[in-house]
């Protein structure tokens, strides 16, 4: 029986600027993602029958539309055995956060399936493949911290400073749509050249329309302002702060109110994901 377990890892978009807004509706961004090594895993056993299951189901996410089945559909018809898939996850990324746990469980079932299945693909190929699944598949494909453009897909590599975060997650969950649609946000921010992207602070246009919005945000914002530059992930819901060292961060987290959750986790710029594959690929070889 062949068993693959790989983590799904979070990411944060360390800025997030709107440059525009195209005519179909989707905006042109200029962002910075980083993944941290908290993750999901998944783990992917081989079956002798066709067939694609999940267990268990995500609670509030129905089977055909889960992005892990969405992005085993996808390869199905491109496989080169005829094996089915069992997928068991271990959901610990909270959904709607911005920390793109949903698009990441898509790209780890690409980059699993691309191997077990035999397809093939290039990660570029896959990762043009996992696009049409959300707009932040991609980057989870790439697998390498990246300076981001378009809808999020144009990836330039990239090698940010890997900090500690305090990761807080408010009690509410931000769809992306909604904070997109708002009248009120922010779409004309000059676009930087990519020279500057590690240079620059960088701001989240989303955060004042997801603080004007979520009043849970707007409080988890204020509250972790007092220790330093906080910042939004994504379209939010999900807020962090840097730290050279993990007990300052450990020390800010212990003050935090019970109320929300909270993690310690260390910036990489590599994906985890792509780290384990690599290495069961290199064992299958010896
Ligand atoms: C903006 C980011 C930054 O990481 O936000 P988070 O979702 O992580 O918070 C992502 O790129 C989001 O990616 P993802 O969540 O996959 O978005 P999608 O499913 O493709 O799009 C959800 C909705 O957001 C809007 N949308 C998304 C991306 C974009 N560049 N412009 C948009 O206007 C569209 O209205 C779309 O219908
Ligand atoms: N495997 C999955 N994990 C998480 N969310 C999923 C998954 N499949 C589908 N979804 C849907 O995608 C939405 C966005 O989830 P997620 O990617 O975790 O949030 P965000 O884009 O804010 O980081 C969820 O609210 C859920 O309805």
């Amino acid at each position: 029986m062949t068993t693959l377990t790989l983590p799904s890892p979070a990411k944060l978009n360390l800025f997030l600027h709107i440059t525009s807004r195209r005519n179909d509706g989707y905006h042109e961004l200029q962002t910075l993602f980083q993944f941290i090594d908290l993750c999901d895993e998944l783990r992917f056993t081989l079956t002798d029958n066709p067939d694609i299951s999940l267990i268990p189901e995500i609670n509030g996410v129905d089977h055909e539309d889960n992005l892990i089945v969405k992005a085993a559909r996808l390869l199905e018809t491109h496989k080169k055995t005829q094996q089915g898939i069992v997928i068991s996850i271990s959901k610990i990324l909270p959904m709607g956060g911005g920390i793109g746990g949903g698009s990441s469980n898509a790209a780890t079932t690409l980059l699993a399936l691309n191997t077990l299945w035999k397809c093939d693909f290039s990660l570029e190929a896959l990762a043009q493949l996992g696009k049409q699944l959300g707009a932040d598949v991609p980057i989870f494909v790439f697998g390498h911290s990246a300076f981001a453009e378009g809808i999020g897909e144009k990836l330039t590599q990239t090698s940010p400073k890997t900090p500690y975060y305090l990761l807080l997650k408010p009690n509410c969950e931000v769809p992306t749509g909604q904070i997109f649609t708002d009248k009120y946000l922010t779409r004309d921010t000059p676009a930087i050249r990519i020279s500057h992207a590690l240079k620059l602070e960088g701001h989240n246009d989303c955060l004042e329309v997801a603080r004007r919005l979520y009043s849970e945000v707007d409080e988890a914002f204020l509250w972790l302002t007092q220790f330093g530059d906080a910042k939004l992930t994504g379209t939010g819901a999900c807020l962090f702060l840097a730290f050279e060292s993990i007990d300052e961060a450990k020390r800010v987290e212990a003050c935090a109110p019970e109320k929300w959750q909270t993690w310690v986790c260390r910036g990489c710029n590599t994906s985890p994901a792509h780290d384990v594959l690599n290495q069961w690929i290199a064992s299958q070889h010896t």
